[in-house]
């Protein structure tokens, strides 16, 4: 499983092997990811090694792979500490099939409880509602502490920063710009409507919990256009208002690299932001976010940006034979 196996002793030099590396293992309502802290940027982590990593029989198994790296120890690190020179550390995701991915919703969670988990952050730099600043390749997103749906401590909001509809106001306007054929259903090509979340997303409404249930995720769904660098999915189903002034909705999600995931951080805010789209002017800001592996929280916020609110766990740690 290590991408070179040698007499090392340890991942020091550039380009190191993996061999007897530390990594651990978190999720994110169980978007599940390997975690490796590679602060100075000198681990050789290839797109087979990822992959090899992220196996769930022959590796450590996982959603994706997070690397913890300082910004100025990679070059894709500089614009984020351009953008905010307090994003000194970045998030190198990467998907289960070795694919870098631009954007992680869950995934920026658990980078923030692995590094306070570590004392490479102090928990000082989240306290009083103080935010940590995460450099990503969709720009820098601010993580702060945060209050469950009961209003217990313990998970982390992050201000996901600005979203967009690619297809513009006329997709806006009809409600769609695309059609997924989704293996499972009647076989009819369902409307999806894209979105731009720093990564891609086409969501698509089903008429009910049996539908939703009844979808076949093990087959990407086709999405017509075809986007080029592929696109991740959701299927959604509105359910009925939890309380005054929030929303709520049931999701489930096919993500690009990976297949189907029990969550998607990224997923949860393009699945609440068409809702309420659709659903027209009065529909409310905070949405509830059902999905397979647990809740999440989406708030609209002013400006045309969103943030995500849910756990984040860690949950192992691993030395890599
Ligand atoms: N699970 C993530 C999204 C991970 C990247 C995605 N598969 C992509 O390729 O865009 C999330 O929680 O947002």
């Amino acid at each position: 499983m290590t991408s070179a196996v040698a007499e090392q002793p340890g991942p020091t030099a550039p380009g190191a092997p993996l061999r007897g590396l530390r990594v651990a293992k978190g999720h994110g309502t169980e978007n599940d990811f390997v975690l490796v802290t590679d602060e100075h940027g000198r681990l050789d982590l290839d797109a087979a090694a990822v992959a090899a990593l992220c196996d769930r029989r022959a590796g450590v198994g996982g959603d994706g792979l997070i690397r913890a790296v300082r910004s100025d120890a990679l070059a894709e690190g500089a614009a984020a500490l351009a953008e905010d020179p307090s994003a000194t550390w970045f998030m190198d995701y990467r998907n289960a099939d070795g694919s870098a991915a631009e954007m992680c919703g869950n995934g920026v969670r658990v980078l923030v409880a692995h590094l306070l988990r570590e004392g490479l952050v102090a928990p000082e730099e989240l306290a009083d509602g103080r935010t940590l600043a995460v450099g990503t390749r969709s720009g820098v997103k601010r993580v702060a502490a945060a209050p469950d749906d009961d209003g217990r401590p313990g998970w982390f909001a992050v201000d996901m920063g600005p979203w967009s509809v690619p297809g513009g106001d006329a997709a806006v306007a009809d409600g769609f710009d695309a059609t997924v054929a989704v293996r499972g259903l009647d076989g009819v090509p369902r409307p999806g409507l894209s979105f731009d979340l720093g990564n891609p997303h086409v969501v698509v409404a089903l008429t009910s919990r049996e539908e939703l249930e009844g979808a076949d995720l093990l087959l990407a769904p086709e999405v017509a256009p075809a986007p080029a660098g592929g696109t991740n999915v959701e299927l959604v189903v509105p359910l009925d208002a939890p309380a005054p002034g929030v929303g709520a909705l049931l999701m489930r999600v096919s993500e690009r690299g990976v297949g189907e995931t029990r969550s998607c951080g990224t997923g949860a805010c393009a699945a609440a932001l068409a809702v309420r789209l659709w659903a027209g002017a009065d529909s409310p800001d905070v949405w509830r976010v059902a999905v397979p592996g647990g809740a999440l929280r989406v708030t609209a916020l002013p400006g045309g940006r969103v943030e995500l609110a849910g756990p984040a766990v860690v949950v192992a740690d691993v030395v890599l034979a």
